[in-house]
């Protein structure tokens, strides 16, 4: 795989602005941010910051850009969505290293993430011909039919820890349903959506797609907007509830997911990246029968598995986090666990003795045993490589444990008994489950949370539509008689 990656000096865009109406921006703002390599802490370039005066812009022209794109026929549609698939898949290896370096994810596991995107618009191309609406029977004498219809400019906001497939994989179904997309990626690591945006410049008409870098000013002249018909967020619970209350004056809706045991156990706390998955499976409840059995695989494997490393060198099997700042944040959880009485197993403190990743956000991998409910590190999301575990007796007690939480976005039930797994999967307070398994997705299976883990669930066009509900009565109108007939 090493010999299919392009070089880092070739792979970086060439222009650091904002894309609207098909074209490069300066920002008007004037503003530009560096932009930072988790893995050494260097200043990898300087990329725009998108004002609010841009952000006007930009809404502008994918207002303007909806009429088209939404009467443009469904297969026309689609075969835009399968070109720009196919541009993604072309530019995998540049995207991948590109997020390797900005987000500290390593470079091998970040390949899939642009190729998932590529499949996820290969796949709503495929579905543009079934936005449709149904038709109701009522009486004799009248006619109901229902229409899904796109929302209009919708934005899209996104988190850091897998941004080129978060920008092209849930832009599919918006762009499917007849939606104009505003982007805007992730402040910390904004170069592999600003070099999707080069890449898809001459695939959509302008104004369909658009991607504006910057931070949270961006994000919140975007929830305001008038002409935004809805924003949509993969980011934290603040930012959530921030983007709904902001939302909430222009009416818009928000769409804020024994050896096998051990192998999923450890691979579902995501130590790859850190940690820094939403759907990472953070807390482990062990039952005492293979509780110290299975800690002990989990431990092994963590500890054989996941070494800091370069992002950008395939071999790397664990980035850093995201900032200085996070790893600060981490290390003081970790600190947090000891002083409350966690037992620590491995890591717990900044790697040393490693040359290579000097100066990066590196935190070692982590896991606490003899955690306890009442313990910072089992109620606060960490977002960091730090797992906790939990040992427990009784079914009832471990169902209310594991819902004792203000999160709920997926479990995982490992168990031999699929009655169990029935039994257990309804009293589980999250939006999504596996069993036996942990962290794959699958195209089209909606993902989202309970609780404070979002609002709302990404499902096929439930999402991307609003369905509009027309009423006609054959005695009224002539034209209503003709359609039935
Ligand atoms: N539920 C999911 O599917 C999912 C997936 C990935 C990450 N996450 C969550 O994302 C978080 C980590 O990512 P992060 O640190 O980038 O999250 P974040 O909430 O800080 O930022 C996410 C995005 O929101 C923007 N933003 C921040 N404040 C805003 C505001 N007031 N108005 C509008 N936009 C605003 C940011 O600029 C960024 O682009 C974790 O909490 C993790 O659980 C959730």
């Amino acid at each position: 795989m090493a010999a299919q990656l392009p070089s880092i000096q070739d792979s970086p865009p060439s222009h650091k602005e904002l894309f609207y109406n098909g074209q490069w921006h300066a920002p008007l703002s004037k503003e530009y941010r560096e932009t930072f390599n988790p893995g050494n802490g260097s200043v990898i370039d300087q990329v725009a910051q998108a004002g609010a005066r841009d952000v006007d812009a930009a809404v502008e022209a994918a207002h303007q850009a909806f009429a088209g794109w939404r009467s443009t026929p469904p297969a026309q549609r689609a075969a835009y969505l399968r070109k720009a698939a196919d541009v993604i898949r072309q530019h995998a290896e540049q995207l991948a290293l590109l997020d390797a370096l900005n987000t500290g994810n390593p470079v091998a596991e970040m390949l899939s993430d642009a190729k998932v995107a590529a499949a996820n618009l290969d796949y709503f191309a495929g579905l543009t011909p079934m936005v449709r609406g149904e038709t109701i029977p009522q009486s004799d004498d009248s006619f109901h039919y229902t229409l899904r219809e796109p929302l209009g400019v919708v934005a899209r906001i996104i988190a850091f820890n897998h941004p080129a497939m978060f920008a092209g994989a849930k832009m599919a179904a918006l762009l499917a349903a007849g939606n104009t997309v505003i982007i805007k990626p992730p402040d910390q690591a904004p170069l592999s959506c600003l070099r999707l945006a080069e890449i898809l410049s001459d695939v959509f008409p302008p104004g369909v797609l658009n991607i504006l870098p910057e931070g949270v000013e961006c994000g919140k002249a975007l929830s305001t907007h008038p002409l935004v018909s809805k924003v949509t967020l993969i980011g934290s619970v603040p930012t959530g509830k921030a983007i709904q209350r902001a939302a909430a004056d222009t009416l818009k809706p928000t769409l804020c997911e024994y050896r096998q045991t051990g192998q999923g156990v450890a691979r579902g706390m995501n130590f790859t990246w850190a940690g820094q998955s939403c759907g990472s499976t953070s807390r482990v409840f062990l039952h005492e029968s293979h509780h110290d059995e299975v800690l002990r695989r989990v431990r092994d494997y963590v500890r054989t598995h996941f070494k800091p490393g370069v992002p950008t060198d395939p071999s790397t099997t664990m980035g850093p986090v995201i900032s200085k700042a996070v790893q600060e944040r981490v290390l003081s959880y970790i600190e947090s666990a000891k002083q409350e009485g966690a037992e620590l197993l491995l890591g717990g403190k900044a790697p040393t003795g490693i040359p290579e990743i000097e100066g990066g956000y590196f935190v070692e991998p982590t896991i606490f045993a003899n955690v306890q409910p009442h313990m910072r590190i089992a109620r606060e999301e960490i977002f960091g490589p730090v797992m906790s575990v939990f040992k427990w007796t009784d079914e009832d007690e471990v169902i209310r444990q594991v819902n004792d939480t203000r999160y709920g976005l997926t479990a995982a039930i490992y168990t031999q008994s699929m009655a169990t797994a029935h039994r257990t999967v309804p009293k589980i307070e999250t939006g999504f489950i596996w069993v036996n398994q942990v962290g794959n997705h699958f195209l089209g299976i909606p993902f989202g949370g309970f609780k404070e883990s979002g609002s709302g669930r990404r499902s096929v066009w439930t999402s991307c539509c609003r369905l509009r509900r027309r009423s006609v009565s054959m005695l009224a109108c002539g034209d209503a008689a003709d359609m039935q007939r």
